[in-house]
């Protein structure tokens, strides 16, 4: 167990790799997008739903819908963390969630530890490289560990959450003016914020713009290396995060 984090009255949360496993996006998310593609370049390249999303890219994307694709495939396989593609993953994702062709797996103790937080007025926000549209279907469709064999039975806690950033509203997650923005956004003072990421240039980030941060080592995340270990705070668990009784009386003048 980690000493207490004190006075912290946000909790700020990275999603891959922090609160659902990595391969859930590469190995379900990311072809679900590439095969649904295949079908809306071709079948929808000028509707008005989708046209917002093509127009979004730069005009050689636009050029065709083989070059649309092309282009989407290797910004993909690079894990590009740019804008107009995770929008139009989200776009692309939307349809998955809905007819159950997948929903979220978060690790075990992510659930738990958010109700336990929020029942405590910790106020719960999202951080992501995926677009909000995205971070909310994802939200919207955890599986319920109460379903058993019933894949399909998710449950929607969207309800847990207070605020939503990705790079639009807040820029990259690697610059720590993004960090300084958020605590800015929510009215806190930064060093309430408490951020978790599987990442250690957004927890150092985050650090340098006066956050509390902490690694999130999970299975099939990149491995630390020793420095990164003995420079940051690291848990497998957020339930190995106790904050501090000090911020329990905190909810008394938070709103
Ligand atoms: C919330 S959408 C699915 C994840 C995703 O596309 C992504 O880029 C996640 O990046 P993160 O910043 O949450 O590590
Ligand atoms: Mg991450």
């Amino acid at each position: 167990m980690l000493p207490e984090h004190e006075n912290v009255g946000t909790v700020l949360l990275d999603i891959e790799g922090t609160v659902c496993p990595i391969s859930f996006v590469k190995d379900t998310l990311f072809p679900y997008a590439l095969k649904a593609l295949s079908s809306v370049i071709y079948e929808r390249w000028d509707s008005a739903d989708f046209k917002p999303y093509r127009d979004a890219f730069p005009a050689e994307a636009q050029a065709s819908p083989e070059a649309f694709e092309t282009h989407v495939k290797d910004l993909t396989a690079r894990d590009v963390k740019i804008a107009y593609l995770k929008n139009l993953q989200g776009y692309l994702w939307q349809a998955g969630y809905e007819n159950g062709a997948y929903s979220t797996p978060l690790f075990e103790d992510v659930v738990p530890q958010l109700e336990h937080w929020h029942d405590s007025s910790k106020q719960l926000v999202i951080y992501s490289s995926g677009s909000i549209f995205a971070q909310k279907l994802l939200f919207g469709h955890v599986q319920d560990p109460l379903g058993g064999a019933d894949e399909k039975r998710t449950q929607n806690l969207q309800g847990l959450i207070d605020g939503w950033f990705d790079t639009t509203n807040a820029g990259l997650k690697h610059d720590a003016s993004s960090y300084t923005k958020i605590a800015e956004e929510l009215g806190k003072s930064a060093d309430s914020v408490l951020f978790f990421s599987d990442n250690v240039k957004e927890v150092k980030a985050a650090i340098e713009a006066g956050m509390q941060a902490i690694v999130v080592d999970r299975p099939g995340n990149a491995p630390l290396s020793d420095e990164d270990k003995s420079q940051y705070k690291v848990v497998t668990s957020l339930r190995d995060v106790s904050l501090s009784a000090a911020q329990i009386d905190y909810r008394f003048f938070k709103r």
